[in-house]
């Protein structure tokens, strides 16, 4: 079983149209509502390919209801925590050329008891024994940046391995303490997080082995149409397929993220499978999450020790 946590779920609204003009009249060709929110969506496409997950998120509000309902559907096993502030809606708006823009709001806000019940809520499931717990999104407002650091203790006394998927002040904060087994930085997210440019391999594989030597033991760098990168105390492996002209970007990330953590293997095996369901997101509409069907792995390359000279944009 596979535990996540999203601190900061959302109703995902996706708008297609033609091409965005600021200031215009845009006509919508296409939209949909999905569930959303990162560990949302690792459980959402575990559970395609029949994994055992369940998903612990705060629900409130007439959004609370409308993803629980949503959830529901895709027949996503869910604990869900209420809170009183009502639970976000996200907009994408996908143009037909690939482009893909976000508008995402802040969250409602949590107040520490709501805070506290919610990480007792994963506490519980806990009990079961998960194989990885998944702590992934953004945190709403008046959540303390120390909510994926106590998350990662949380996992520490259970003896369950964690991934963390975020980004900015909650990654640095998760990433310094230490004790994560995965941390999944893109690859903006890895720059900002050491406050340098990340150009080539060599860049990105002495940013990983950096919040390695913080305690941390591995770091999946997934770097949009170029792939993705896993650095490990053992070694460092790249992934790669061509690149696709997306449907829409949003959640290629967290399916990537599930991809590797679906069933063990060899690193290059576990790198190759999580690029293949990153591809396979991206080529969907909306949230869409890809089943077995979607995922094409003969067009994914994965090389052991990858050149440290080759420049990320070129791959
Ligand atoms: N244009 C693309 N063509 C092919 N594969 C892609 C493309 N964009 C993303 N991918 C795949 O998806 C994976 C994750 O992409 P990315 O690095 O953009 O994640 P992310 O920024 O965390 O995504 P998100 O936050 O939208 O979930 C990549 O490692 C790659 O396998
Ligand atoms: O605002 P956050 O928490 O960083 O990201 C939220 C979000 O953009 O992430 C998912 C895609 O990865 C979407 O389903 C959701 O809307």
């Amino acid at each position: 079983m596979i535990l996540t946590v999203t601190p900061n779920p959302s109703v995902d609204r996706t708008l297609e149209v033609g091409a965005l003009l600021r200031g215009g009249v845009v006509r919508v060709e296409g939209a949909r509502t999905q569930p959303g929110g990162k560990g949302v969506n690792v459980s959402r496409v575990l559970r395609r390919h029949g994994e055992d997950t369940t998903a612990v998120l705060p629900v409130g509000g007439a959004g609370g209801g409308r993803l629980s309902a949503l959830l529901a559907d895709q027949g996503v096993s869910a604990v869900t925590v209420p809170i009183a502030a009502a639970t976000r809606s996200n907009i994408t708006i996908a143009e037909s050329d690939g482009v893909t823009t976000k508008l995402n709001l802040p969250g409602p806000a949590l107040t520490d008891a709501e805070t506290d019940t919610l990480l007792g809520a994963v506490d519980a499931e806990l009990e079961r024994g998960p194989r990885w717990l998944v702590g992934a999104g953004s945190l709403p407002t008046g959540v303390a940046a120390d909510f994926y650091p106590r998350l990662v203790r949380l996992a520490a006394r259970h003896g369950v391995p964690v991934a963390i998927d975020t980004s900015g002040v909650p990654l640095e904060a998760a990433a310094r303490q230490g004790g994560t087994a995965l941390l999944k930085p893109n690859h903006e997210e890895l720059a900002e997080l050491l406050g340098r440019e990340l150009s080539t391999i060599g860049d990105v594989t002495d940013a990983a082995r950096e919040v390695l030597a913080w305690g941390n033991q591995a770091v999946l760098a997934t770097l949009g149409s170029h792939g993705a990168l896993l650095v490990t105390g053992d070694g460092t492996w790249w992934a790669g397929g061509a690149a696709v002209v997306p449907r829409s970007t949003v959640g290629a990330g967290d399916c990537a993220l599930a991809g590797y953590l679906h069933t063990d293997g060899p690193p290059e095996e576990r790198l190759r499978r999580a690029v293949a369901w990153g591809a396979a997101a991206v080529g969907l509409p909306g949230t869409t999450v890809p089943g077995p069907g979607d995922i094409d792995g003969d067009a994914v390359d994965a090389v052991t020790g990858p050149g440290r000279d080759l420049i990320i944009k070129e791959l």
